[in-house]
């Protein structure tokens, strides 16, 4: 079952967390149930089609707080197991509202060699200061000492609303393994300030909000998590090339075409089970329907977006003609 030794050393390094990063969907049965069977062909999707080769499981997108225990970790497992020799770094995502949970979680991850963690902010009953939250994730990290250990950092969604920046602020010295911060938010300061007070320390800085990662590109993001390079990761990675030749006028333009495709989804009502119809929609392989409480895509929003595909020519970017952007599309 386990396809990686593990090993009793502190985190090494070892390769940086950069460029794309999928946050994987869990794909599910029309009875609710986790779709394993389909996982080892998302693998495959994902590294020849999308050219992405670092995932993020149990995330926001995956689902991971509705799942059980038991589930995390078979789903967990299973992509670990099928990633091996494919992908590059598996992140296990294993925050939980229970200390205990996401101890459980990490240790697991450990003991079936994934790449990394990361944790979010309790949500339930919150920590309201910075050293809470810190002691918090300590102990969570202190269950998996060989693994890195990246924050993840989503106050819209968690309502804990303490600073990256501040939360960053000799983290090092706490969370030794401490490798790095998923910034899902869209606080340019707070995520600005975070890189400009630790260019120093080799974190990986990865940006979250999709739509908007050129301009986290430009605030000195390393790389990104998001739901969208699942389906647009290739398009995505010929923005970052753009970027690194300096060509920031196409680049610009990527990030336009992304965002007239993100901003139509948006108006038609987006989220996780949005992401889960475009993505079976794209790659052919069935993600199935969310869990309650978040309910199937409508009819309408997949027909509309099945439509809006196909005159894209699946966002091939063909309005996009000598590097000048087109309106309308
Ligand atoms: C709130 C949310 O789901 N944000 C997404 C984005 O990728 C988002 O879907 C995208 O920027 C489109 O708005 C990611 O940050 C979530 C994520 O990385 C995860 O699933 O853990």
């Amino acid at each position: 079952m386990f396809s990686r030794p593990t090993s009793n050393s502190m985190a090494s390094p070892k390769k940086k967390l950069q460029g794309l990063v999928a946050a994987t969907i869990t794909p599910m049965t029309e009875n609710g149930e986790i779709n394993f069977s389909v996982i080892g062909q998302y693998v495959d999707y994902l590294v020849k089609e999308q050219g992405v080769k670092n995932i993020f499981v149990n995330g926001t997108t995956g689902e991971g707080l509705s799942l059980s225990v038991s589930e995390r970790r078979r789903v967990a497992e299973e992509w670990v197991t099928k990633g091996k020799d494919k992908l590059d770094q598996v992140v296990i995502h294993v925050g939980a509202l229970s200390l205990k949970e996401s101890q459980e979680l990490a240790q697991h991850a450990a003991e079936i060699g994934a790449d990394g963690i990361a944790v979010i902010a309790p949500f339930f009953l919150k920590p309201w200061t910075k050293d809470v939250l810190i002691n918090f994730l300590k102990e969570v990290a202190a269950a998996a000492p060989a693994l890195p250990f990246y924050y993840y950092h989503i106050p819209a969604l968690t309502g804990v609303k303490i600073r990256a920046e501040e939360l960053l602020d000799g983290i090092q010295d706490k969370i030794p393994t401490f490798q790095g911060l998923k910034f899902s938010d869209t606080d340019l300061l707070d995520f600005g300030q975070c890189v400009d007070q630790h260019r120093q320390q080799q974190f990986a800085f990865l940006f979250g909000v999709d739509e908007q990662l050129l301009s986290a590109l430009v605030m000195g993001a390393t790389g990104a998590v998001g739901s969208t390079y699942n389906y647009l990761g290739k398009k995505t990675s010929q923005m970052l090339e753009a970027f690194e030749r300096k060509d920031f006028s196409l680049a610009l333009n990527y990030q336009f075409c992304i965002q007239r495709f993100i901003n139509f989804v948006v108006k038609l009502g987006f989220g996780v089970s949005q992401t889960k119809a475009i993505m079976t929609l794209v790659s052919g392989i069935p993600m199935g329907p969310p869990r309650l409480p978040l309910q199937k895509a409508s009819r309408e929003f997949t027909d509309s977006v099945e439509a809006k595909l196909k005159s894209l020519d699946f966002l091939s970017f063909t309005d996009l003609k000598d590097g000048k952007l087109e309106a309308g599309s």
